[in-house]
């Protein structure tokens, strides 16, 4: 609710026209029941036609007025929440944008897709209805009870002792279905993981026969969320039947009881009809409210769900305030860096790494998969923080650095190459938004891209289909690799992003790449010797511990570890 109405509070004039469209509908609402009264009583009883027609024209003019209140009531009602929602979502991509991997690991990808799709969906559905339905209502309520208890206290005894029992049930209601909203919407959560899971690894679950095992692993998690939706819906589908039971009820006792008056005269028969409509009104308003209460668990589930994001602070911060010029640009320095994942501190993934690069330089890092090549690279950029040590640049902690300036000193090529949907120019042009042709050529041509776009039918304007699936892995690399180069950045960072590149692309791709980084920093990740054999320095990674640190020659000798690795990749000559 809070984080409603911080939203809503910048739609206040549209929130005061609701309200005066509420209030003006149900005096509208109210007067109908009297007019009709009056036209039984006044008009009908005693024949006197022209009261009829008059009241009749009155009657009209009232329907009508409501009509517009109604209509404006709808207006406001999408207005504020389309736009409650609107900017709930802004700021949710905003935030999500900030988030460090401790952030996004710690949520999962689907939690933040259902929140920002489905939750806030489910927040502007009851924004919606409680503008409209939640105002209307109560007010409804308390005048319709007013009136009946005005137009004849002892009738009104049957409505004042079902109070008690509508009250009951809705409370009742609303404790069980909180449980329930929670637990369909984490379904939710398992049924986007799975899809996810299921659409991108398509070729691998078809390569291994798999359809019939993804299908049964789904249709479990499908059931649960079904079965948990159904109890839901079961449960909110109880009260329309069961005011309509309380409703039907009421009237039978309030007509025995109002014939019998009519009987002594104490009544008169529009007076009778004019009661039975405050009561339809009560107790209508009270079922329509009773839904809305309903809803309202989902939604303040949804809104948790949104909140969670929304107030989350992200270990690492833009640090506005932080340096933003440096004298020299590429020296790096790790200085006993020990980092583990949040929540997994007691095993630390690198432990007491210390290691310097400068300009000019190539520094590798190898190792066997999981010894934590490529948690030592991510903590260049900030994409976590270290735990224990720091990791200075040109002079300062990367720490105390804006953010953003820390980032554009950085050229980071991941280890699996993401496109976006646009042409291959704009995905080049992404590493340096202001990149003439001419510069992305030069990049493309040094990436060993050029070729290969050329032959594309549209070459650089050639469309990317959705995480550029219509190109091949080698293409995709080389892609990433030109969007870093165009940056021309102080550090390069290569995380492993030459494997899907033939031999010969490999070393081409490295000759050109020399030309191009004479004065920067570059830090390689590989699997493959050759592409690290001419490093000025290779660091030998295992199981988070730098064991040896020397050039390909000095480890061949000093190294078993990397003798090992590269035995198995060399030839006995090249050995040598
Ligand atoms: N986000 C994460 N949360 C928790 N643990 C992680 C996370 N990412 C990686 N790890 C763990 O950290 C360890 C090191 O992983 P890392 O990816 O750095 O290894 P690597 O040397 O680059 O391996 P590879 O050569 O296979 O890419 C592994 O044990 C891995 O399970």
């Amino acid at each position: 609710m809070n984080l409603m109405w911080r939203y809503a509070k910048k739609y206040k004039n549209y929130i005061f026209l609701n309200f005066l469209c509420v209030f003006s509908f149900i005096l509208i609402e109210l007067g109908l029941p009297t007019l009709l009264a009056r036209i039984i009583d006044k008009g009908l009883v005693p024949k006197d036609f022209e009261v009829v027609k008059t009241t009749s024209v009155w009657m009209l003019a009232v329907c009508f007025a409501g009509l517009i209140g109604l209509i404006l009531l709808a207006f406001c009602g999408s207005k504020i929440s389309t736009s409650v929602i609107r900017d709930m979502r802004d700021d949710v991509f905003a935030k999500i944008q900030e988030f460090s991997h401790e952030e996004y690991d710690d949520f999962g990808i689907s939690y933040l897709i259902t929140a920002t799709t489905n939750d806030a969906f489910q927040v502007m559905t009851f924004m919606q209805m409680m503008l409209r339905m939640g105002m209307v209502t109560p007010l409804m309520f308390i005048a319709s009870f007013v009136m009946i208890i005005y137009k004849s206290p002892s009738l009104s005894v049957s409505v004042i002792l079902a109070v008690p029992f509508l009250l009951m049930g809705v409370i009742l209601i609303g404790k069980f279905s909180a449980p329930l909203s929670e637990a369909q919407q984490k379904g939710l959560d398992n049924i986007n993981t799975n899809l996810r899971e299921n659409l991108t690894g398509l070729r691998v679950i078809r390569a291994f026969i798999n359809e019939k095992f993804q299908e049964g692993r789904f249709e479990k998690i499908n059931k649960i969320y079904s079965e948990t939706s159904k109890k839901l819906f079961k449960l909110m589908a109880v009260p329309q039947p069961g005011f309509s039971f309380i409703f039907n009820i009421i009237l039978a006792i309030v007509i025995w009881f109002g014939a019998s008056q009519i009987n002594l005269g104490q009544l008169q028969v529009g007076e009778l009809v004019a009661f039975i409509e405050y009561i339809f009104h009560a107790l209508f308003s009270f079922m329509l409210f009773a839904t809305v209460f309903m809803m309202y668990p989902r939604a303040a589930v949804s809104a948790h769900r949104i909140e969670r994001i929304l107030e989350r602070v992200p270990r690492v911060t833009e640090n506005i305030n932080g340096i933003t010029e440096s004298k020299t640009h590429g020296y790096i320095t790790f200085e006993n860096v020990t980092f583990a994942y949040p929540g997994n501190s007691d095993e630390p993934i690198l432990r007491d790494v210390s290691f310097s690069a400068k300009p000019g330089e190539t520094v590798a890092f190898i190792g066997s998969t999981g010894s934590g090549k490529s948690t030592l690279i991510q903590l260049i950029p900030r994409f976590y923080d270290v735990t224990k040590g720091r990791i200075i640049i040109d002079g300062e902690d990367i720490r105390d650095y804006n953010l953003s300036f820390l980032r554009q000193k950085i050229g980071f090529i991941p280890q699996k190459a993401l496109l976006f949907t646009g042409t291959i120019s704009e995905n080049i042009r992404y590493g340096k938004h202001d990149a003439t042709q001419e510069e992305i050529e030069s990049a493309s041509k040094t990436a060993q891209a050029f070729d290969f776009i050329n032959q594309k039918p549209d070459k650089f304007n050639e469309f990317l289909a959705e995480g550029g699936s219509n190109m091949s892995g080698g293409q995709k690399q080389r892609l990433s690799i030109a969007r870093a180069i165009v940056k021309k950045p102080d550090i390069y960072i290569f995380d492993d992003s030459f494997s899907a590149l033939d031999y010969q692309t490999d070393v081409k791709l490295r000759t050109a790449l020399n030309s191009i980084t004479k004065e920067s920093t570059v830090l390689i990740v590989a699997q493959r010797v050759s592409t690290i054999m001419n490093a000025d320095k290779i660091l030998v990674l295992n199981e988070g511990n730098v064991v040896a640190e020397g050039t390909h020659r000095e480890l061949l000798k000093t190294c078993d570890i990397y003798y090992d690795i590269a035995s198995s990749q060399l030839t006995k000559e090249e050995l040598e």
